[in-house]
């Protein structure tokens, strides 16, 4: 899994088109989110993380709450992004640990919004731009040895 964490003073995204043939389905309110005082979160799922997906879920909250914890962001938005990896898992895959990013971090006592899964989205996104506001992180099942 690759993240980009960015600190933000906002996040906002509007669902344009779909970019898989059988995208999330999502109700009309979900088509448009915006938080403010955020940790954005882009999240590749990756075809190792496949091996573990408990595992890989269990590493990202915890570095998510390590990020949350040293810039004080209390909201946090997990954001589908295909863009970080060349070696994407697959889409059922990757929504499904999306989907338990999204659980877990709630249950630690995190506001969090998910991003729909499976769209072309425009979002609009507002960097604090102090030294930890732009982070990145690769998280990979134990075992596994990545490659750089
Ligand atoms: N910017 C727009 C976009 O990325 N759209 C992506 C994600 O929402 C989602 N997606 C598919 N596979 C993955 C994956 N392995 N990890 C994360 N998201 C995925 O499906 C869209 C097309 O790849």
């Amino acid at each position: 899994m690759r993240m980009l964490l960015i600190h933000s003073d906002y996040l906002e995204y509007e669902v344009k088109d779909k970019a898989l043939k059988n995208p999330e389905p999502i109700s009309e309110e979900q088509k448009k989110g915006r938080l403010e005082e955020v940790l954005a979160v882009f999240i590749s799922v990756e075809k190792v993380d496949e091996t573990n997906p408990d595992e890989v879920v269990e590493k990202a909250v915890n570095e998510i709450k390590d990020v949350a914890s040293q810039v004080k962001a209390e909201n946090v938005f997990v954001y589908p992004f295909a863009h970080l990896s060349s070696e994407l898992a697959k889409p059922d895959i990757a929504l499904e640990v999306l989907r338990e990013v999204e659980e877990k971090l709630r249950e630690e006592g995190f506001n969090v919004k998910r991003a729909p899964f499976g769209y072309y989205k425009a979002f609009k996104l507002s960097c604090k731009g102090h030294p930890l506001a732009e982070l990145s992180r690769t998280i990979v099942p134990s075992g596994e040895a990545k490659a750089e």
